[in-house]
């Protein structure tokens, strides 16, 4: 862990709701009361199935979604809907790296050109262009090329140093690994959180997949319509869980071999 996570801020969540309208007066309750906090260089993760809030509540952290009920701050600041680009000062602390990086990179601009534009907004000394990529395994030439040059797995490590490159206090993964595949997919999971150790970042890692999460998250937060039902220390969530919905969750992960359940999310290398 890097000197100084001790003085980085925590995320709150109190009570937080988020309600949409869906016309014809009617409403859907995404996010119902939800509590927690994000400390100072933790690994949290966020699973629960499609369609249970999770996003919704990472645009709310981001300020991207009014609130209909509790509060959201961090470190101190409260978080308000003010839209990504005028976020006020702290909201850039927390950056995103979202499920599709070929639609969140900029196609007309080169790597180069992106990582410098959030270079930028680094509070301290950013890392140089080169430092980043390798920080992410790509090679420094990697940053004279566009987005569509890359597979999909390189394109998110692009979007992974451009969120870093920034100097995130926080930062969320909203399903980053959903669109790889599946040999892929612990590899881009675990250098999301190794990065995150090695700026003193938080990471909140948003996943549909426990065993997934698993491999990197100390706690974990499960959502189930809306509500978190069950959260602790990953592995008593994993061995011993308490709500019938997250036994669901762990019955829906293959078995792979006997040994556990891990199926194709083990390799690491490469
Ligand atoms: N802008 C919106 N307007 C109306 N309803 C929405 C809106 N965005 C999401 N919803 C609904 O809110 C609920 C929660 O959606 P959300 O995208 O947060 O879930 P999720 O757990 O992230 O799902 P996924 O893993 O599929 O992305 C869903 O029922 C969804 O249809």
């Amino acid at each position: 862990m890097v000197d100084g996570v001790a003085q980085r801020p925590t995320l709150h969540a109190r009570d937080v709701s988020v309600t949409y309208k869906l016309g014809m007066g009617k409403r859907l309750t995404a996010v119902d009361g939800v509590s927690f906090d994000v400390e100072p260089g933790a690994v949290v993760g966020l699973v629960g199935e499609s369609g249970c809030g999770k996003s919704t509540l990472a645009r709310a952290i981001c300020g991207l979604e009014p609130l209909s009920g509790g509060a959201i701050d961090f470190g101190g600041e409260p978080v308000t809907r003010l839209g990504f680009a005028r976020r006020p000062r702290p909201l850039l602390r927390i950056q995103m790296v979202f499920q599709n990086p070929y639609a969140s990179l900029n196609p007309r601009r080169t790597v180069r050109a992106q990582l410098e534009d959030s270079r930028r907004i680094h509070p301290g000394s950013a890392p140089t262009v080169a430092q980043l990529l390798d920080q992410v395994d790509l090679p420094a030439s990697a940053a004279d090329r566009y987005p569509h040059e890359f597979s999909g797995g390189q394109r998110q490590r692009v979007a992974i140093a451009r969120a870093v490159a920034t100097g995130p206090d926080l930062l969320i993964g909203d399903e980053p690994i959903a669109s790889l595949d599946a040999s892929l997919q612990a590899r881009i999971a675990t250098l999301m959180q190794t990065v995150a150790r090695e700026t003193g970042s938080s990471l909140l890692f948003i996943s549909h997949d426990l065993a997934v999460v698993r491999l990197i998250a100390d706690r974990v937060l499960v959502m189930y319509q809306g509500k978190v039902v069950e959260s602790g220390p990953t592995e008593q969530v994993w061995n011993h869980p308490a709500q019938p919905y997250t036994r669901r969750l762990l019955a829906a992960i293959p078995v792979a071999d006997g040994l556990g359940r891990l199926p194709e999310v083990l390799p690491l290398d490469g």
